[in-house]
Order: C-alpha cells, then structure tokens, then sequence
C-alpha cells in the first residue's frame, strides 16, 4: 500500500523548471499531495499548465490559491518573495509549512521571516539541481533524483514541519543536507553563483571580441567553451535576482577567484610551468571527487 501523502493540499507558487518537476513528480507518484494546487502569474502559464494537466487545481492569484493549503512551496525568482508574500501572508491556513526553492537563503530569511504568521512553519530549502531551461515545459520528474536538497531551517523551528519538507524531497529521490543560511549561501557562491558569473562574462567577452575584429570567433568554439555557453544561457530574472541577494558572499568569492587567477597569469607571463601544472592538477582532483560521488 502507498505510503500516505506528505500534504493533503500542496500550492506550488512558480510552476517553471522546478515547479513545474515537482508538480509532474506530485502527480507521477502520489504520495507528495493529495492534491496539487499550482499558481503561476506568468503569460499564457496557466493555460498552459492547464493544458499539461500537471496540478489538480490552477490559478493565477496567490492568495486564492494557499487558502486550505497545508504545504506551500515558492518556486519564483528570489527577488518576487517579498510581493509574493505580502499576498499569501494573510491567507496562510494555521499550522501550514511554508517552503521554498530559492537560491538564496539569508534573503528568503530577510523577505518572507517578518511577515510569518504565527502558527505557520517555515522551512527553507534549496535543491541543488536544473538545467539551463526555464517555464513549465521544461520540467520534468526525475529532475531531483540522486541530487542534493539543502534545508536552511532557522533554529527552533517545529520539527514536524522539517520533516514534512524533507520526506517531500525523499521522495523526489534527493539526498537532504541541512545548514544555517549564512553557510549556504557562501557555499552556492562558489559552486554555482561565480561559476554562472564567469559564464556570462566569458560569452560577453568572446562576444565583445568578435563584434571587434569582425570575425566569426564563436564559430570554431570546441567544447571547452561549449560547457560555458550552456549554463550561460540561463534565465535572466532568475539570475539577476541571485546576484542581487547573495551580494557579499558573491563578491567575496569573486575577490578569492579574482587573486587566484591573476597568480595564474603571473605564472604564465613569468613561465612558471610547475605553478601551472599543480593548478592543472587540482582541477583535475576536483573533478575526479565529483565523478567519484557522482555528481559529474
Ligand atoms: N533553474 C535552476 O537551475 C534552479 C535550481 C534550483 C533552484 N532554483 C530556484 O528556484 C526558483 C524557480 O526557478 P526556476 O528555474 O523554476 O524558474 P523559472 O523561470 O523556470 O520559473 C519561475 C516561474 O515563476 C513564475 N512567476 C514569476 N513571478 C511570479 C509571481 N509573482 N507569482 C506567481 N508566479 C510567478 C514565472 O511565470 C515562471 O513560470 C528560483 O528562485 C530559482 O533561483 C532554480
Ligand atoms: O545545471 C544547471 O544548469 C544549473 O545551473 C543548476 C544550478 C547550479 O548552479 O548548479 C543553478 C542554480 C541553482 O540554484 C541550483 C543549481
């Protein structure tokens, strides 16, 4: 027999990449939601999602769609949870977990913790999975499987409600961490917010370049700079609310990046070939741990 369901009334806020994953998981497995609610404001979004079949129930106004619901989950870009919780706030049933899938944390803590409602859990969290692609099409059920889902859950906050968020991410098939917000956001600052900041400046310059010199230089990009282009065609709300909301770990990790690769270009210039290879040498250690816990 099915285990039962971990909300009777789940409202997913944002039904794009992740959103959207986690409505087609809810409905694949069963034991998510009994009933899956899904709000998304974007154009032509709910007649899509409708279209899809994807969420028992569709709206486009937030505080309609959390009335009666015990899980609720945020799935927007980090810079719409202040509006987006102005809206629900009021409409929070008693005892409701609220979660989230944000990319930042000590912001989520900033935007949404003053305007709690008593009697409402929150618990942050974060999984550590996507793609490029965004909106509901692009999501899909397996997205979370084998990934990690971080939970920032402030201290004191009612055990029952951590649970419940995490036995939703075990299901998804993700393996849970949990961490203060603070240490969240210095660790994604590095493994996944420079590394898209690097991307989009690596594009923009090659792109500066080929405007200069009137040749087609993008044309003969190999893989090296493939890999770049791939993350660099991410979503621009997405991103440019990331960089907004985790500006000094970001910065921070910038600086770091920053020093280390011009101790780089100083090797080259000087022809340091032994600096040069033990850099070479880490990246490669770091990239055989990866394959090694199979997240390459
Ligand atoms: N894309 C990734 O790789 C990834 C991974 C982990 C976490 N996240 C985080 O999860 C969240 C969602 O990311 P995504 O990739 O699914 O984004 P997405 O752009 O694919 O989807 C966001 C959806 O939110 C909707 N939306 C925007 N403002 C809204 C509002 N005020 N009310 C209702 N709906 C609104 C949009 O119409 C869109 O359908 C973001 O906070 C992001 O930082 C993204
Ligand atoms: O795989 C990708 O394309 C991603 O960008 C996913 C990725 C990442 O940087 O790893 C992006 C943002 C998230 O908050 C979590 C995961």
């Amino acid at each position: 027999m099915a285990d039962a369901p971990v909300f009777q009334r789940l409202c997913i806020i944002g039904l794009g990449l992740i959103g959207s994953s986690l409505a087609r998981l809810a409905r694949e497995r069963g034991d998510i939601a009994a009933t899956v609610v899904a709000c998304d404001t974007g154009p032509g979004v709910a007649a899509r999602l409708r279209e899809l079949g994807i969420a028992d129930v569709v709206e486009t106004d937030a505080a309609r769609a959390v009335q009666g619901c015990d899980g609720v989950i945020l799935c927007v870009p980090v810079g719409t949870f202040a509006a987006v919780m102005r809206q629900i706030a009021p409409h929070l049933a008693p005892g409701a977990v609220l979660t989230d899938s944000g990319s930042t944390k000590g912001s989520v803590l900033r935007d949404l913790v003053p305007l709690l409602p008593a009697g409402v859990h929150l618990v942050p969290g974060h999984p550590m999975a996507g793609t490029e692609h965004s909106g509901p099409d692009a999501g899909f059920a397996t997205l979370f499987q084998g990934r990690y889902v971080i939970l920032t859950p402030p201290s004191g906050t009612d055990a029952g409600a951590v649970a419940k968020v995490a036995a939703m991410w075990e299901r998804a098939g993700a393996m849970l961490e949990t961490m203060d917000a603070t240490t969240h956001d210095k660790v994604v600052a590095i493994v996944s917010h420079l590394p898209h900041l690097i991307a989009f400046t690596i594009c923009s310059t090659a792109d500066d370049l080929a405007q200069e010199t009137q040749e087609q230089v993008l044309k003969f990009a190999a893989s090296g700079f493939r890999d770049f282009t791939r993350i660099a065609a991410s979503d621009v709300n997405m991103w440019r609310d990331i960089f907004l909301n985790n500006r000094p770990a970001l910065l921070e990790m910038l600086a770091r990046f920053s020093e280390d690769a011009q101790a780089l270009g100083r090797a080259v210039r000087w022809g340091e070939a032994g600096f040069i290879e033990d850099r070479i040498h880490r990246g490669q250690k770091v990239r055989r741990g990866l394959i090694a816990i199979n997240q390459a």
